[in-house]
């Protein structure tokens, strides 16, 4: 696992970027594609207003580039706490990326089961396989109390072992959420997890140095089987840590 500690949100944001442009440029190098999962939350939305800049755009074959979500908020795709519609305002629209490659969780659907299902089809379909698809990058958030994604302390999805995406009723509003399970996420390859600010000092100490207990801390759940974990936090987030990495 690699860990860097950054000044700011800014440093943070340039060095995600640049991350994400190489794992990218891998991929599109090895295989003509790049399959990109992203998180919702407050903390990337420096980091896709950056790749939406002339300096990033240009970096990356946009049209090889297929986007999901590792979780959704149940609102529709217009209400002010989707994560595709921050996705959407700050990066996606502004990037020459097809429409048909953005594969947005039909989070608003009544029937969430059925809309789980509709979406782990729709990514084994663009990944080509009905195995567990191995997602180039899965970029994650993480919430002061260890949850990431919508995977929350002491729920049930944690255990999950057998579906790749669930629908969760979690403590944090909007409550009705869909998300990736653990099974899809450590299938990836490469894992970063962004989190800044003092709120989230103790969950990053307890998660990054701490003793395993992912049920009460869901980001240590995230362990690739074949794949890489990168974390970049900024001072504050870092501050409990007893090793200044
Ligand atoms: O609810 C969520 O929270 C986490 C963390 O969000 P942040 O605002 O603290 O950055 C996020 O990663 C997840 O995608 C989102 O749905």
């Amino acid at each position: 696992m690699d860990v860097t500690i950054f000044s700011d949100v800014e440093q943070l944001s340039r060095a995600a970027a640049d991350y994400i442009v190489r794992v990218a440029r891998e991929a599109i190098a090895a295989r003509g594609l790049f399959t990109l999962a992203l998180s919702g939350g407050s903390t990337p939305k420096k980091l896709y207003s950056l790749l939406a800049t002339e300096s990033y755009r240009s970096q990356i074959d946009w049209s090889k580039v297929e986007i999901f979500w590792s979780d959704e908020r149940c609102v529709p795709p217009d209400d002010p706490e989707s994560n595709y519609r921050m996705a959407n305002e700050v990066m996606l629209s502004k990037l020459p990326i097809p429409a048909e490659h953005i594969h947005s969780m039909p989070a608003d659907q009544a029937d969430r089961d059925a809309a789980s299902v509709a979406y782990t089809q729709e990514m084994k379909r663009t990944f080509g396989t009905d195995d567990v698809p191995q997602f180039d990058l899965i970029q994650l958030g993480m919430g002061p109390e260890g949850h990431t994604a919508s995977l929350f302390p002491h729920q049930p999805s944690l255990r999950e072992q057998q579906r790749l995406v669930m629908p969760v009723s979690v403590p944090k509003p909007p409550p009705d959420r869909l998300t990736f399970t653990p099974r899809l996420i450590n299938a990836a390859s490469h894992i970063l997890f962004l989190a800044t600010g003092a709120e989230k000092d103790e969950a990053v100490g307890a998660v990054l140095e701490g003793p395993y207990q992912s049920d009460e801390y869901p980001a240590q759940i995230v362990h690739p089987t074949h794949g890489e974990v990168t974390w970049m936090l900024d001072t504050a987030a870092a501050g409990k840590l007893r090793k200044q990495k």
